[in-house]
């Protein structure tokens, strides 16, 4: 629990317009949704995309709020606290509230367009495996000492942020490691938090429904690591040298720069790379040392995504050796190049590949690694970015020897649409399209042979499917077990 302060205690070094009189009114927590308002909190008025949070500040204070931030003075006989922006001190309020927790843990930060929450649980394990109690936070959920927590979003608004850091400091926690997305950098999501740390992986196109540019999606990003300065020191950003941002990245970045990379001149080179079926084999050199790495997860992309959480072990004081071994230790990641076996004499894998980049980089591994055919299962997300889409069935269509193009989560988009959109993109190559994804599971099943490949990929770890604004179970792993099982495999998964 944090402890109670008053509103004016709160607001101390708070850029605000102005405030209504009593502001020395006991605060207990924070919310910036109306259903979730416990008495004694402070309820910020968010103008959404969708709805005006300021419409929900007489529903607030009756479920027990004492007090708002606004944007506009409300007739409601509460103190209020008049600012420019509340998504932009949401967040530093948050973080008094709930006792400054990033200034009690060291905080590392992950982002970039793909390999977040691969690297976050890359560091976990690092961290682990040096006798830290750490956190994690990202797309797959939040964790507190291996203990899971569901999670909606990669990166949780930020009164959220705030309270799981508290959390974990209350829980005994050292190091937390969180994902930390272009929209949460945008929105003010991790106003408040302190970085030690900031890793940035790559940047392809993603998003551009809300950024609308690339220009504007790496400012987004670039935030991170101009904002890496504050109490604690020292600080570090680890950049990719060999990604074309690496440059803005470096000149913007408040705290000094370490890079890796395999092709520039970079800080920590990855060299005699092997990219075998079972994963991938490395030395990293940097300063007069070198290190042998393997890391049980195939494709280049696993050597950034591996050099990156060595070079911030690393960085931090651990031991080479013993970073290296964390990284050997590694299973992977739920979701992200994740075989389904039952004995079947093709490979199944299940992939969270929903960038063109990210698609292409999964594509080419398998294809690599397929004697036979490589079948590619793939759809494309509604409400998010329309341009991925030609350029996904682009990806799978080079790489591929057929492709069944289906549906991701429509959200309340025509499934049919955005498939049509897909296939502007697909050419010189074998397809089908099925909008029903069991289906589409299904039909690559019965039509894989021995030594051929299925890659089914844009969902990963996810359990649902999203229609409308209705979620519905489906899990691909799930369904292509059924799916085997239905072909008479039944060997227990290994
Ligand atoms: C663009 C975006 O991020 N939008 C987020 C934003 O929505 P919004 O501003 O439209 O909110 P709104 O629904 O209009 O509501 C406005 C305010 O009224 C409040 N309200 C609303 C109704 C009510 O009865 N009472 C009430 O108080 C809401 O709590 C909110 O504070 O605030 C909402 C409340 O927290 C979020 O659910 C919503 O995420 C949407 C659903 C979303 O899909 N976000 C995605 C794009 C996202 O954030 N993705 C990133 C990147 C993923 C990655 O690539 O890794 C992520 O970090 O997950
Ligand atoms: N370093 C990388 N470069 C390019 N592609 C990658 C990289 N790492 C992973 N991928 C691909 O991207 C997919 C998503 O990986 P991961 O979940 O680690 O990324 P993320 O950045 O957390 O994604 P999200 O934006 O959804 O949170 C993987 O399943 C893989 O196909
Ligand atoms: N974090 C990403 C995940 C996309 C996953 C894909 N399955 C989809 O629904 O588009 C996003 O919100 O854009
Ligand atoms: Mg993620």
């Amino acid at each position: 629990m944090p402890t109670a302060k008053s509103l004016s205690e709160i607001l101390e070094g708070i850029e605000i317009i102005s405030s209504s009189a009593d502001i020395q009114v006991i605060v207990r927590g924070m919310s910036m949704d109306s259903r979730q308002v416990q008495p004694g909190d402070l309820y910020v008025c968010v103008p959404g995309f969708q709805v005006d949070g300021h419409d929900f500040a007489a529903a607030a204070i009756a479920s027990g709020a004492v007090a708002l931030v606004v944007e506009r003075f409300l007739p409601l006989d509460v103190p209020q606290v008049l600012v420019a922006n509340v998504r932009q001190v949401m967040g530093l309020l948050a973080s008094v509230v709930y006792d400054r927790p990033s200034e009690h843990l060291e905080l590392v930060g992950v982002t970039g367009t793909n390999g977040k929450t691969t690297i976050t649980y890359l560091i976990e394990k690092i961290a682990a495996k040096h006798g830290k109690k750490v956190g994690l936070i990202g797309t797959l959920g939040s964790r507190i000492d291996g203990r899971e927590l569901p999670g909606e979003r990669t990166t949780p608004e930020a009164i959220d942020v705030q309270k799981l850091l508290g959390e974990m400091v209350a829980e005994g926690v050292s190091l937390a490691v969180m994902e930390v997305s272009s929209h949460a950098l945008d929105l003010g999501r991790v106003a408040g938090c302190e970085f030690a740390a900031g890793i940035f992986t790559n940047l392809t196109q993603d998003h551009l429904d809300y950024h609308k540019t690339m220009e504007e999606y790496l400012n987004a990003k670039s935030r991170l690591f101009s904002n890496l300065k504050g109490k604690i020191q020292p600080k570090i950003s680890i950049l990719n040298g060999d990604d074309p941002a690496f440059s803005k990245l470096s000149q913007v970045s408040a705290a000094p720069v370490v890079s890796y990379g395999i092709y520039n001149s970079v800080d920590y080179r990855a060299e005699n790379v092997e990219v075998t079926t079972e994963g991938v084999r490395f030395r990293v050199r940097f300063r007069d040392e070198v290190q042998q790495i393997w890391y049980a997860t195939p494709g280049i992309f696993s050597v950034y995504n591996a050099l990156a959480a060595f070079v911030w072990g690393v960085e931090r004081g651990y031991d080479k050796a013993t970073v290296a071994e964390a990284l050997t230790e590694i299973s992977g990641v739920p979701g992200r190049f994740e075989s389904v076996r039952l004995g079947q004499p093709f490979q199944v894998i299940v992939d969270y590949a929903h960038t063109p980049d990210g698609l292409v980089n999964v594509v080419r591994t398998a294809r690599d690694f397929t004697k036979g055919k490589l079948i590619t299962v793939f759809g494309c997300g509604g409400d998010r970015d329309r341009g991925k889409r030609p350029l996904m069935g682009e990806a799978a269509s080079q790489w591929s020897d057929f492709v069944i193009v289906t549906s991701d989560n429509p959200r309340t988009e025509d499934p049919d649409q955005i498939i049509q959109e897909i296939l502007t993109g697909v050419s010189g190559v074998d397809y089908v399209a099925l909008r029903d994804r069991r289906e589409a599971v299904w039909s690559a099943c019965r039509m894989a042979k021995a030594g051929d490949t299925i890659l089914i990929a844009g969902k990963g770890h996810e359990t649902y499917q999203i229609f409308g604004t209705e979620v519905h179970p489906f899990d691909d792993r799930e369904v292509a077990r059924e799916a085997l099982r239905g072909l008479g495999y039944a060997q227990v998964d290994s």
